[in-house]
């Protein structure tokens, strides 16, 4: 297959790597003239992945991703691979592709003046509805897809031919690729797990103990679940790698960096140290708000995202916010397993 990834951050570099080596022939474009320039000359994304060899064959674009026509014209599949805050230039830039067009954002697009944020899936029917379209998510690393790591993922739309492009395009040797309809589910679990991990985070940091991270990923995936059922979703998509997946790998592996934002406030530093020190995106910071904001719409009660926002407000201290949610009335813990029958 010919395919184009849009973005050569940590993530896309890594699916370029995988699926080049796997046979397909990938291009990979970047914004950044410069950073073209080292990958051809270098074979290596110093700047995003480094210590990972870019493979021999490995194409590199830094065109005008509106001057692009020619490669997209040409691509069997389409692979946004930017954050959530540029996914909608980006499918606006490739509304008229024939081809199948995937995203990896996880997350809500920041809330904003004009309105509450939206899931990926939303904006695409805002901005470039003809598109057949979708997602690839589900607990992955970077760094291990590109070493080759054993790993699975998940691809969801409501196109099956989306749906097939994107395994035949992924899944390898390496690389399971399981295929889902419900994309709601899966963009769910892909941006509330990012807020979620930011919490373990900080009960790692703050030494709370190993019964402190279990609650809280428990009762994240019940808060995940509610708020994807009010949204659509199946409730079943949550038991799975975008849901209960994607919560324990970012929760718990120091490979996240939304895990790494909550370790350095439990630190004491403040949100923009935290955020500085990474030198990649952590959705969970620019989704927080947006997650609070879907799910009082929607009616559902969400304390630990709650609690997360306040802190990256600057509203609570670390200690103040772990006394709120303990502090929170006793409830029935049947009010979950409902939701999921
Ligand atoms: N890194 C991972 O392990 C991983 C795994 C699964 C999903 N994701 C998701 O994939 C998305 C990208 O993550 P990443 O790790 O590659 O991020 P990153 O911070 O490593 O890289 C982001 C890339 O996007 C580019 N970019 C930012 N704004 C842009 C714009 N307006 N136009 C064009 N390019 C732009 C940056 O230059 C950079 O190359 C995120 O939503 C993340 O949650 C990441
Ligand atoms: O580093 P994070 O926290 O953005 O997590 C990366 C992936 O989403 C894990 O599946």
């Amino acid at each position: 297959m010919k395919i184009i990834v849009l973005g050569a951050g940590a993530w896309g570099t890594a699916l370029a790597v995988s699926a080049q080596r796997t046979g397909h022939q990938v291009t990979l474009w970047a914004r950044d003239v410069a950073l073209v320039q080292t990958m051809q000359t270098r074979h290596e994304n110093l700047r995003y992945l480094p210590g990972v060899v870019l493979p021999d064959g490995l194409s590199f674009s830094a065109t005008p991703v509106n001057l692009l026509n020619a490669g997209l014209a040409q691509a069997d599949l389409v692979v946004i691979a930017t954050p959530m805050a540029a996914l909608r230039q980006m499918l606006t830039a490739v509304a008229a592709c024939r081809a199948p067009v995937a995203w990896l954002c996880k997350g809500f697009e920041a809330a904003s003046s004009e309105g509450f944020g939206l899931l990926a899936h939303e904006i695409q029917a805002q901005v470039a509805p003809d598109l057949r379209a979708g997602v690839l998510s589900g607990p992955s690393f970077a760094l291990e897809v590109a070493r080759g790591q054993p790993t699975a993922l998940v691809a969801a739309s409501v196109h099956t031919s989306v749906r097939s492009a994107l395994v035949a395009a992924f899944h390898s040797p390496t690389l399971r690729v399981y295929a889902n309809e419900d994309i709601v589910g899966v963009e769910v679990g892909g941006a509330v797990k990012n807020v979620l991990a930011i919490a373990t985070g900080l009960c790692d940091g703050l030494q709370l103990g190993l019964n402190a991270r279990a609650a809280l990923i428990t009762r994240g995936l019940a808060e995940m679940t509610r708020l994807g059922l009010a949204l659509g979703a199946q409730a079943t998509t949550f038991m799975g790698l975008s849901g209960l997946g994607d919560l324990v790998l970012t929760a718990t592996g120091d490979l996240s960096r939304n895990r790494q934002v909550g370790l350095s406030l439990a630190q004491g530093h403040n949100l923009s140290q935290a955020t500085a020190a990474l030198g990649h995106v952590a959705e969970g910071v620019y989704s927080a708000r947006t997650v609070v904001q879907r799910a009082a719409q929607v009616g559902v009660e969400m304390p630990i995202a709650q609690a997360v926002v306040a802190l990256l407000d600057a509203q609570l201290t670390p200690v103040q916010a772990v006394a709120a949610l303990m502090g929170r009335e006793p409830t029935q813990e049947q009010a979950v397993q409902a939701v999921l029958t």
